[in-house]
């Protein structure tokens, strides 16, 4: 099966067109005030007019109000919501509010930390296998840590998945083969600096998942 590839954290119309004409399968909006990829209600909606249908609009949230999902779910057009240090609970909870498709972020650093994804069952539809950022750290992902993917070895994932944490366009060849993943996740490793995105990096990753 092709791998199809998530380019999450863009803001602005030539990176995200960038992302669409490369051939991304989705586009991720990130509506989480710490973070330098962070989008205003108005830019999210400019920008999701431009995705065609073929591409699905994901919002990344961390542990979500009611309030933001209501304001930013119908105004960035999301078709699914990517959930951080969000319980299961709560994600089923969001999930039946808005009836939009839920990706629950597991983070990793050791294989006791794949536990979490079996909670997640009836909760939400796809579990993204993401890096633990450092203690302390201002953000839960985009910092461009990777996780030891041999963690992945043997597991029965329990939902459909995804695999994201530190790739970019030199290892996500290495990653899909030593994982299996059909669908891959990046923001840091597509920018010249925290929250700029690199047109360049966007096509040489999604051109290397096609040769993959
Ligand atoms: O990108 C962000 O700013 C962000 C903020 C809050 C939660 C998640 C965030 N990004 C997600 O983190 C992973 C991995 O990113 P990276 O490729 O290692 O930089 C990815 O799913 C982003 O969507």
């Amino acid at each position: 099966m092709p791998t199809t590839a998530k380019i999450c954290g863009l803001s602005t119309p030539t990176t995200l067109d960038a992302a669409i004409s490369g051939g991304a399968s989705h586009v991720g909006f990130v509506f989480f005030a710490p973070s330098p990829r962070n989008l205003s209600r108005d830019l999210a909606a400019q920008l999701a007019a431009r995705v065609p249908a073929h591409v699905r609009r994901v919002g990344v949230l961390v542990d979500p109000d009611d309030a933001l999902i209501e304001s930013v779910v119908d105004a960035g057009q999301l078709d699914a919501l990517q959930l951080h240090n969000t319980s299961p609970a709560r994600a089923a909870a969001i999930r039946a509010k808005t009836g939009r498709e839920i990706w629950a972020a597991v983070a990793i650093r050791t294989r006791m930390d794949l536990a979490a994804a079996a909670s997640f069952m009836g909760a939400a539809d796809r579990i993204l296998y993401d890096a633990k950022t450092p203690p302390g750290a201002a953000l839960p992902g985009g910092m461009g840590v990777r996780f030891d993917w041999s963690l992945l070895d043997g597991f029965r994932h329990p939902l459909p998945w995804a695999l994201s944490g530190g790739l970019d366009p030199a290892n996500v060849r290495d990653a899909i083969t030593r994982t299996g993943a059909t669908l891959v996740d990046v923001s840091s490793g597509v920018e010249s600096a925290p929250g700029i995105k690199d047109v360049a990096k966007i096509r040489a990753f999604l051109e290397a998942i096609r040769t993959a």
